[in-house]
């Protein structure tokens, strides 16, 4: 059953201490009817022992005035929910609060990295995109790399700074998840479908404590005048539960990846070589670089991920991927190259080939999946990484940890895998809670590179040295054998299509906080 959610406690422009709820609506329980949420506003008394000031219950007001408030509706994300939660619930909360902001629609598949070129790092920003992973990760790979705006110096930006530096932009990102897997939403608060409610009310940042008794909850009270004695007891003790801190925005974790020369970004919906994306890229000599906040695959899942984003299957939300599961697994998944994964300074020397590379299970020149990820889940209960924790509270809850980045590969030679029985078997283990990390067909390599190591730290101060933006290292190098035909590659549900022959796809490590050269990113978890 969806709950309802406290978005947000305390002051609002009118001066009123309201509570705005988010009414979860019919949508979020049969997909595809046309209701959605919608928010409530209810007047709450001012306890009069202790009245609230300004300064104790508008924080969230001040932290959201002080930013430049963009908000991107990413329209054909999931399953096209996120119009009525912006206008039924965000938009209204904001007006209430008295908060500006900008509202991107998008008009095309274009929109989200058009929007991204065009700011400027001036400004702090604080970016809420509705939509799923992929809207992140355009958004990210879209900044500009240089604004060409340079200042002497900057509370909170990097650590070396010089008279001539760049000045660096600030972007705290919320990633409402309206997407079909959102896989950062449900490595970092666990999905479900409270999770857009969840988000919200993290940003909005009125989470009440489970001691606020059921009285204040009902509009009884807020109907009353002047509350009863005992009325203004859980009034006082809901707000002192209810005092707003700092949402909890930490380092963006990505990792780069560079293709080959003659390697492009395929329109959504279509590999095929044939279109403009592909000329432009054959003629470049330039490898294509791009900045993953999810998930860098080959083979079955880059195949899934763009077999299931054909036209007739996006309508079928998360079911286009068992409907593309289904016709990848009626053919061989054969895919012939050459791995090296670069070791972590803690692998023993039993691990490792002659040459340095961590060992791969069965036959190391054929694959049928192989992938790397930030996130621990793919999609609500697919765990795809066990090991990763995602903006998880640390254990002595002094701040969160960084995700590390995992490889994941199962090779082509299964044993008992006539019709691709065991290969399915072992893709549909990561919904038996990660089974599959213990099966000795399945390789499952933390591959951070060890000079790598993150200092823990909780957000605000804490983001990579970006003094060289090159100075991620190399996690893996993944080269296609030549005659192989071109190569589906898959960056959080974009396709890079790499030609045949056009040598090695290079992936780097995790980096936090820091996407380009300018920009220090955040994201609330
Ligand atoms: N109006 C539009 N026309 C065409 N493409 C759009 C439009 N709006 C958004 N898009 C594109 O649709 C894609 C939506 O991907 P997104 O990840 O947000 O959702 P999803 O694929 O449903 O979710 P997930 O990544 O969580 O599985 C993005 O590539 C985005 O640029």
């Amino acid at each position: 059953m969806t709950e309802e959610t406290v978005l947000y406690r305390g002051l609002d422009q009118a001066g009123d201490y309201v509570e705005y709820v988010y009414v979860p609506g019919a949508a979020e329980k049969v997909e595809k009817e046309a209701q959605g949420p919608t928010l409530r506003r209810t007047v709450l008394p001012v306890p009069q022992q202790k009245p609230l000031t300004s300064t104790s219950s508008s924080r969230t007001i001040e932290f959201l005035q002080s930013r430049r408030v963009l908000i991107i509706n990413s329209l054909t994300s999931g399953l096209n929910q996120s119009t009525r939660v912006y206008e039924r619930v965000v938009q209204p909360v904001l007006a209430g609060l008295g908060v500006n902001h900008e509202y991107v629609p998008t008009r095309n598949a274009h929109t989200i990295a058009d929007t991204a070129a065009a700011l400027a790092a001036e400004r702090d920003y604080l970016v809420i995109i509705f939509g799923g992973d992929t809207s992140l990760s355009e958004f990210v790979n879209a900044l500009p790399p240089d604004s060409g705006n340079r200042s002497n110096n900057r509370s909170g930006s990097s650590s070396s700074s010089s008279s001539n530096r760049v000045r660096r932009g600030r972007i705290e990102l919320v990633l409402v998840p309206t997407g079909t897997g959102n896989a950062i939403s449900a490595s970092s608060i666990g999905g479900g479908k409270n999770a857009i409610a969840k988000t919200l009310a993290t940003l909005f940042n009125s989470a009440v404590s489970e001691t606020t008794t059921p009285a204040l909850q009902t509009s009884a009270v807020a109907e009353a005048g002047k509350p009863t004695a005992s009325q203004n007891e859980d009034v006082i003790l809901a707000t002192v539960t209810a005092t707003p801190a700092e949402p909890t925005f930490v380092p963006l974790p990505t990792f780069r990846v560079d293709f080959p020369p003659g390697s492009y970004v395929a329109a959504a919906g279509t590999t095929n070589a044939a279109d403009a994306a592909a000329v432009a890229a054959a003629t470049s000599p330039h490898r294509l670089e791009l900045y993953s906040v999810v998930v860098v695959s080959w083979a079955l899942h880059a195949a899934l991920v763009a077999d299931s984003d054909l036209p007739e299957y996006r309508a079928l939300g998360v079911a286009r991927f068992r409907k593309a599961a289904e016709i990848n697994l009626a053919r061989a998944q054969r895919y012939a190259g050459k791995i090296a994964l670069l070791p972590l300074s803690s692998a023993k020397s039993g691990q490792c080939t002659s040459s340095g590379s961590i060992k791969l299970s069965g036959d190391a020149s054929t694959h049928s999946y192989v992938l790397f990820t930030l996130v621990s889940q793919v999609e609500q209960g697919y765990l795809i990484s066990p090991s990763t924790h995602y903006g998880a509270a640390d254990d002595d809850g002094s701040g969160t940890k960084r995700p590390s980045l995992h490889f994941l590969r199962i090779p082509f030679t299964l044993p008992n895998n006539a019709n691709n029985a065991e290969l399915a078997r072992l893709v549909i283990l990561p919904y038996q809670a990660g089974a599959h990390v213990t099966d000795p067909n399945v390789d499952y390599i933390a591959v951070n590179p060890s000079s790598l190591g993150g200092t823990g730290d909780s957000g605000d101060a804490g983001h990579d040295d970006d003094d060289d933006n090159n100075g991620d290292g190399v996690a893996g190098v993944i080269t296609a054998a030549s005659g192989e035909g071109p190569q589906r590659w898959c960056v959080d549900g974009q396709i890079v299509v790499v030609p045949d022959a056009a040598g090695p796809v290079i992936v780097h490590g995790a980096r936090h906080g820091i996407a380009t050269a300018n920009w220090d990113l955040y994201i609330l978890v």
